[in-house]
């Protein structure tokens, strides 16, 4: 299957992102925007300012704003928030899917339904063939062409990992979709809890013990939902959840430490944990899964306890042995 030319869907931060090393692999890429003065800024000035300050796009990248033309391509990248997925699959229709791959790239769970990325597609677009991309990675990193590796996960992954792969931005192709997909939308609000750590001032030590945690929550949750915990010591688990939990260049970190810190969340941007975070606890309590961070995280968005007071109710959990 030829593999040349590549729709990305979504021109946010990440979309433009992953157009840029699309091209930069030697791809041709058509992002597809809403907007009508982003795809002439795009096609006139290789930027997108908003999403990208200061960065030249690849002359390979052509801007468009609409959407009925996403099937002019091999295949496709969806880049736009977890929650508009499906407006957006919807907006481009079904057909444009059908038969391609479809790398989904958005790092959350449904609210309401409480599906995957790759579950929506395949409710209504079930003729597409579906990848996921995840491992940590920002943005800005992979756009200015600085090293980045990443999971792509989906069945025999490895002629699409070639087709993305450049200098600088390495896919490492896997199998398991269910556990990348859960690995990256898990991360982000485990990434609100260790930002609101650091932000109550609650010491590196508990930074570190929250992120341990974390990873055997994330692994009881990934083998529950039938994906491998193997899958977690990788790129798209390890990896993003270590990024995620402690740089301040994610926003989900970022949102944690305002809320830790009591400070208004304005301005920080996307932060998709927020809307995650009721559906992973939503689905761990179905599953009957033990989630304390998840019910954790929930409780400080909800604004109606106190950090220390859900610090308190952890630390008097009863005692267990590790594992
Ligand atoms: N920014 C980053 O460093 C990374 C982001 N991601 C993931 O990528 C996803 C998107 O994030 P960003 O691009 O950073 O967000 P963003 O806020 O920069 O951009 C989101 C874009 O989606 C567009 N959009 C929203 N609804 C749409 C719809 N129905 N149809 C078409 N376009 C629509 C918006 O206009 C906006 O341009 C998220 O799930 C995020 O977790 C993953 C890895 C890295
Ligand atoms: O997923 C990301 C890095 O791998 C981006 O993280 P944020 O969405 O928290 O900025």
């Amino acid at each position: 299957m030829a593999l040349e030319t590549v729709s990305v869907i979504g021109a946010g931060a990440w979309g433009t992102a992953l157009a840029q090393a699309a091209a930069m692999a030697g791809r041709r890429v058509r992002l597809h925007g809403r907007s009508g003065d982003l795809a002439s800024e795009v096609n006139q000035f290789h930027t997108n300012e908003r999403h990208l300050p200061g960065q030249t796009l690849h002359p390979a990248i052509t801007g468009f704003a609409d959407c009925e033309r996403v099937a002019e391509a091999d295949f496709i990248i969806l880049a736009v928030p977890a929650q508009a997925s499906r407006e957006a699959i919807i907006q481009a229709g079904a057909d444009a899917f059908a038969g391609r791959p479809v790398i989904l790239s958005a790092k959350g769970l449904e609210h309401e339904t409480l599906l995957r990325q790759s579950e929506v597609l395949g409710q209504l677009a079930p003729q597409a063939q579906p990848y996921v991309l995840s491992g940590p990675s920002f943005a800005a990193d992979v756009a200015a062409g600085r090293p980045t590796a990443v999971t792509l996960a989906g069945r025999d992954a490895e002629p699409l990992a070639a087709a993305l792969a450049g200098p600088s931005f390495r896919p490492y192709a896997a199998d398991d979709i269910v556990g990348v997909e859960l690995a990256g939308s898990l991360k982000n609000v485990y990434a609100l809890g260790c930002g609101a750590v650091e932000g109550a001032d609650l010491g590196a030590s508990a930074r570190a013990a929250f992120l341990a945690r974390a990873y055997a929550e994330m692994a009881r949750l990934v083998e529950a939902l039938g994906g491998s915990p193997a899958t977690l010591t990788g790129l798209a688990g390890l990896g993003d959840l270590t990024l995620s939990c402690t740089s301040t260049q994610s926003r989900n970190y970022r949102t944690g430490l305002a809320l830790g810190r009591g400070l208004p969340l304005e301005g920080i941007g996307l932060a998709e944990g927020v809307a995650t975070a009721p559906v992973a606890r939503d689905l761990a309590r179905r599953l009957h899964i033990d989630a304390p961070l998840i019910e954790a995280v929930n409780l400080l968005l909800t604004g109606t306890t106190s950090i220390s007071s859900i610090v308190a109710g952890l630390m008097a959990r009863p005692l267990k042995r590790e594992t």
